[in-house]
């Protein structure tokens, strides 16, 4: 019976057809040119993919993760600034993302970089310790669905994720927006934040980032 194929594995086609192996910013290149001409896809994009690079680069994690793996488009952008030895974990609900993810990754020559947890962030946060010989987390990447990013920042709070400038950075804060988040970090005196405003991937309509340092 012929199965239509998803757009998760169209875009890793057109990764395997159009970027170099080893290579993350044609990796980086060829999924960009995927969502600009064949199909949308809610990659954090290049202009807010530039944002998020710049943060990176000035937090310059040694413990890094990611919620709402996806393709694995951010996790390739974040992987490629890493200095050796950091510890990189995304976690992604879907296993047919898992499996597109880290053949996206594997083809920018990252797979050693970074580990791709299959499961939901409300589950697999309060593992982190135990599974992963993790104390805190220099830097966090949230992505995933908007209705989980308060719980999740109150679950690292509880499980002690987090240490005094431990920075997390929230895509879509306006679109599809994430109010309940922002409400949260912009009200409370144990963060500092700063927005970055921007647009949403590909197309003219406002997004932004929110930057929230821990305090401690
Ligand atoms: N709690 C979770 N734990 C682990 N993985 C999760 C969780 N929630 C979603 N995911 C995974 O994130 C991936 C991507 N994803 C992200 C969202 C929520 N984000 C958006 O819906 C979104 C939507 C738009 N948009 O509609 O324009 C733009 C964006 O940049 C977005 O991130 N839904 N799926 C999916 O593979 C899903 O399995
Ligand atoms: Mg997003």
């Amino acid at each position: 019976t012929f199965t239509r194929s998803t757009r998760p594995q169209r875009m890793l086609k057109a990764v395997q057809k159009n970027a170099t192996k080893g290579s993350p910013e044609s990796v980086i290149s060829a999924i960009d040119y995927f969502c600009k001409h064949s199909e949308w896809a809610m990659n954090v994009g290049d202009e807010k993919g530039s944002i998020l690079d710049s943060v990176v680069t000035e937090v310059n994690p040694s413990t890094v993760l990611e919620l709402g793996t996806y393709c694995g488009y951010s996790t390739v952008r974040i992987a490629r600034l890493l200095s050796p030895g950091t510890k990189f974990i995304t976690l992604e609900f879907n296993p047919a993302n898992v499996t597109v993810a880290r053949q996206i990754i594997a083809h920018a020559g990252l797979q050693d970089k970074v580990t791709v947890v299959e499961g939901s962030s409300g589950d697999l946060i309060p593992q982190m310790k135990e599974r992963f010989g993790i104390t805190t987390f220099d830097f966090i990447f949230l992505d995933h669905w908007k209705d989980r990013y308060l719980p999740d920042i109150k679950l690292f709070e509880e499980c002690g994720l987090l240490r005094k400038g431990s920075v997390l950075l929230a895509d879509n804060v306006i679109c599809p927006g994430a109010p309940e988040y922002l409400e949260y970090v912009r009200n409370s005196p144990r963060y500092e934040n700063r927005y970055y405003p921007a647009h949403l991937e590909y197309t003219k309509v406002e997004d932004g980032l929110e930057k929230s340092v821990f305090l401690g």
